[in-house]
This record gives structure tokens, sequence and C-alpha cells, in this order.
């Protein structure tokens, strides 16, 4: 309460010093600086703070950057409570928030006209050097206009085509190259199977290219890896060296993080000129409601077709915020399914019996086919909550706050909502450990942050919540229902893999280190 009064008070003055000297005006920004430095140590060192303190010291923190980071969070949890400070220097913190009131409460305040408290924050800041103006990040008008714009472009019909036309026929394309490698005996990486696949997908679906990346090696791969990993390490960085750009091409890993963003951005402008061709060309056709055209269904396609004003900068960006949201996110969530079935045998007998009886003789399944493959849908779901992906949400409060649960958030605060916490707290789940597909019912809607209040958030919620859940849940489960159908998997403990690379801030573990 002390640092919302003082900050609150310290502004009243602001306004009196308006108007007065310009060193009137330095005196009194010499004094917020210091109130707030003094108010943020006697919050995180002095016991002034009505949010208990983790006991981690930045030293700790830095130790445990770019690896088990979110295993500490979940100790932190049980040591100090839903909600906690996380000192990260001598006056900077993040608030952790393990618990689904405040998740919501959060939430549903970002970028809300209605309630405008918290913002993206430190996410964008370090990838903004990846998504540009993309509207994965901004914020405000622009992002309203662009979101409004962008997500009519997924509904239920071109869905409904992207499945026959895309999710289907890319995961068959991935069957036939597996079929190889089963009859000669030998192991494959999945992981790296399911990233060529959904960046196949997200290409076709996104821009109606065929980056074929399950046959060929695709340097955009590797590129969206450097860019991502640089974006989770400055996230982390003690020292943001990265804030000063004139250094960025004299520092060997923003050196190449640049390289990387270079050529994801030269693909992207390559990509919607090939389609731009194709519009010009063409009379414009009037995208109505459901409207699908027959040789170019493309995202890309209805927003160059429908989209009044938009600067090629900003549609560049645009797009490529959905290839990079799109590709890593899917191709991970289906690696820990199968993973997960793997290791229990009786929930993959039940998802095989599913498939077989759902599909009987096709080997791709129709859109009524997906629609009743409620099984395969909620072992995708629990994998989602064992293993969310980001398991962290960042936010920003722009002015103070208070949360659910009395906890006050001070203006500037950055806030970390560790959907991992939620999604294994035993005050939120039963047994949250164990993948039991069965505790989300066949009958009931498929789990949402709406259906769950919160306790279940692999997608956000609020007005940021992912504008591709629905075509990511379906291309999830297309893919696995062709492979479930063709394929017994079995895990090859002896073959030894680099790390999961992960959005956003952290690393997942290995499933088979975890294994180990
Ligand atoms: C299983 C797969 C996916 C997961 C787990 C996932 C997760 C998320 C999450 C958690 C957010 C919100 C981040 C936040 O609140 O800070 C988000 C945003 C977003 N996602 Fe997804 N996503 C997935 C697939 C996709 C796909 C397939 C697309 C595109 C077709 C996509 C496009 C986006 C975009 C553009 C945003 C930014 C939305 C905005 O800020 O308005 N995602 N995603």
């Amino acid at each position: 309460m002390d640092s919302q009064h003082e900050i609150t008070s310290g502004s009243g003055s602001q306004i009196a010093f308006i108007g007065t000297s310009k060193s009137g005006l330095w005196t009194l920004r010499r004094r917020l600086i210091w109130t707030s430095l003094w108010t943020a140590l006697g919050r995180l060192w002095g016991g002034k703070s009505d949010v208990p303190v983790a006991d981690a010291k930045p030293d700790d923190i830095k130790d445990l950057l770019g690896g088990a980071l979110f295993k500490a969070l979940y100790k932190w949890m049980e040591e100090t409570g839903p909600v906690y400070l996380l000192p990260t220097g001598p006056v900077s913190s993040f608030l952790v928030v393990s618990d689904p009131e405040a998740a919501k409460h959060v939430l549903r305040a970002t970028d809300n006209p209605k309630r405008p408290i918290y913002v993206k924050g430190l996410v964008a800041e370090v990838s903004e050097f990846l998504f540009g103006d993309g509207f994965a990040i901004t914020g405000g008008d622009n992002w309203r206009v662009r979101r409004r714009a962008v997500g009519p472009s997924l509904h239920k019909t071109y869905l409904a085509a992207m499945a026959d036309r895309v999710f289907g026929p890319s995961a068959q394309h991935l069957a036939e190259k597996l079929e190889g490698v089963a009859a000669s005996g030998e192991s494959i990486d999945m992981e790296a199977c399911f990233s060529q696949l959904t960046l196949d997908v997200i290409g076709k679906a996104v821009f109606n290219y065929d980056f074929d990346a399950l046959n060929t090696s695709s340097p955009l791969i590797q590129a969206v890896y450097t860019a991502l990993k640089e974006t989770e390490q400055r996230a982390t960085d003690l020292l943001p060296l990265w804030k000063l750009s004139f250094l960025a091409p004299l520092v060997p890993r923003q050196r190449k993080a640049l390289e990387a963003v270079e050529l994801i951005r030269a693909t992207t402008e390559r990509l919607i000129a090939k389609c731009k061709d194709m519009v010009d060309a063409e009379e414009q056709a009037r995208f109505g409601e459901g409207y699908i055209n027959e040789a170019d269904p493309s995202v890309l396609r209805f927003l160059i077709a429908s989209r009044e004003e938009v600067s090629a900068r900003q549609l560049r960006d645009d797009l490529l915020s959905m290839l990079v949201a799109g590709h890593e996110t899917t191709g991970s969530v289906l690696t820990w399914t199968l993973y997960l079935l793997e290791q229990n045998p009786s929930a993959m007998a039940k998802a095989r019996e599913e498939v077989d009886a759902v599909m009987g003789e096709r080997s791709q399944p129709t859109v009524a086919d997906f629609m009743a493959l409620r099984y395969v849908m909620r072992c995708v779901n629990e994998s989602m909550r064992l293993y969310p992906h980001p398991p962290v949400l960042l936010r920003r409060a722009q002015i103070a706050d208070t949360l659910p649960g009395g906890y006050s958030v001070p203006a500037g605060q950055d806030v970390m909502i560790s959907v991992y916490n939620i999604h294994r707290s035993p005050a939120v789940w039963d047994h949250p450990n164990e993948f039991r597909p069965e505790r989300f019912p066949l009958d009931e809607p498929v789990p949402s942050e709406q259906t769950t209040d919160y306790r279940f958030i692999p997608f956000s919620g609020g007005p940021r919540k992912c504008v591709g859940d629905q075509f990511a849940l379906m291309e999830a489960v297309v893919a696995l229902a062709v492979l479930l159908k063709r394929f017994e998997f079995k895990l090859d403990m002896s073959y030894e893999k680099m790390e999961l690379n992960l959005v956003l801030v952290l690393n997942l573990h290995n499933p088979r280190m975890e294994s180990s």
C-alpha cells in the first residue's frame, strides 16, 4: 500500500510543478526516482510489502536462466504462496502469479479499453527486433484495428477448408516419410518432424506457400529458433546490452539474431509479393463471411483482399507474427502429446481405439471425424495443461492496481503469470502431475479459460488471447489421428537430443531427459 500511496502523491506534486522552472521539474524527477527506488528496496528487502518475497537472490536466478527457472518458480510457489515477488536485481522484480483468479484479473485488464491496466511490457520490448510492428506485440488502437482484421481470416469455414486441404494432406506427407523410417527400423527425431510439419502447415495456410520442410532442410526453421532464443535471452539478460542498438552488430549473439530476422523478413516479403501479384491479376473478389477462394484460401490472400489501408511493413510484421507464433507452439504440443501417450499405454490404447472407430478406412479425418475425435482432443488438452508453451505470460502494470487477494501492484511492475504453476498447482487440480485426459469429460465442451474459470490457460485469455487457438487444436488432432492410425511409437532411450526450443522466456526440459 505504501508504494501506491507514495507514487500517487508524487504524481500529484508533478501536476503542481508543471509550468514552473526547469530546475523544479528536475528536482521533482529526482524525488520521484528516489521515492520509487526507496519503495522498491523496501518492498523487496525491507519487509514493507503486502506481497511475500521469494527466498531467491538475484544470483540464484542468474544460475537458473536458460534452464530450470520454471521449476524454481514452482518451488517458490510451494514455499511462498500463489502470488509472490521474485527479486531480479537490487530494485527490480517480477510479481509471479500462480493463482487462476489473479491471472484472470490481469489477463482481462490487458489492452482492455474499459480497464487499461496492463500491457505486454517486457515481452514486447525483447521481441520487437523480431516482430517489429506486428500485432502480436503492439498495443492500444494500433493492435485493436489489426487484430479485428486478422480474426475473421481464421473463421470456421476457413478452418474446415484447411482440415481437408492442408492439415490432413500435410500429416499424410509426414506419414509417408515415417513409413520409410519404420521399414528401416531406425529411430527418428519426432520433435524435428513435428517442427517441419507445422512449418509446412503454417506456410500453406497463411501464405499458400509450400516450404516443403519435411523433405528439404529449411534455413527458416533455424532462423526462427535463433530469433526465439534471442528473445528468451533478452528477457532474462541481467545486463540488457541489446537496448543499445548500435552495439548489436558488434555482439556475435545479437548479430546472429539480426541475420536470422533478416532472413525471416525477406522470406515473408517474398511470399507477400507473390500473393499480391495473384490478387492484382484477378478481379478483386468480394470476401463476404465464409467466402473461400478456391485457388488460394490463405490468410494472406484474405488480408490483402479485404484490408483497406495497411502499410507493407505492417502486413509483413503481422504475417510474420503468425508464422512464428503458430509454428513452434503447435510443434511442441504434438511432441509432448505423443510423448505422454507413449508413456501412458492405456491412454494410447483408448486414443487409438477412437481413431479406428471414427475414421474407419479413411486415412485422413474429415471435419465430422475431427468433431468426433473427442478423446484425442482431450489428450491434446491434457498435454497442454502439463506442458504449456509458453509456460509463462508477461505483463506490465501501467498504473497501480490491486489483485484479488489484496496484493498491491505498483505502476511499472513486471508481472509473470506462471501458466505452468497454475496448471500444476495442487490447489487448482487433483493429481496435478499425472496425465489424465479423463479429467476433461468428453460430454463437456473442449476446456478453455472460459470453461475452467482460468484454471486452464494454455492459449492465455482476455483480449490478447491466442488468435490461432482453434486452428492449432484442429491441426494437432488431425495430425495425431493420421499418425496413430498408421504407426506405433516407442521412445528410444538411447537417443540423446538437444534441448527443446521454447517461445518467450524459458526452456522446458527434454522429454527424454525427464524420463531418464
Ligand atoms: C498449440 C499452439 C499454440 C499455442 C499454445 C499458442 C499460444 C498462444 C498464447 C499463450 C498467446 C498469448 C500470449 C500472451 O497472452 O502474451 C498467443 C498469441 C498469439 N497467437 Fe498463438 N498459440 C498457438 C498457435 C497459434 C497459431 C496456429 C497461430 C496462427 C495461425 C497463432 C497466432 C497467434 C497470434 C497472432 C498471437 C498474438 C495475438 C494478439 O496479441 O492479439 N497461435 N498464442
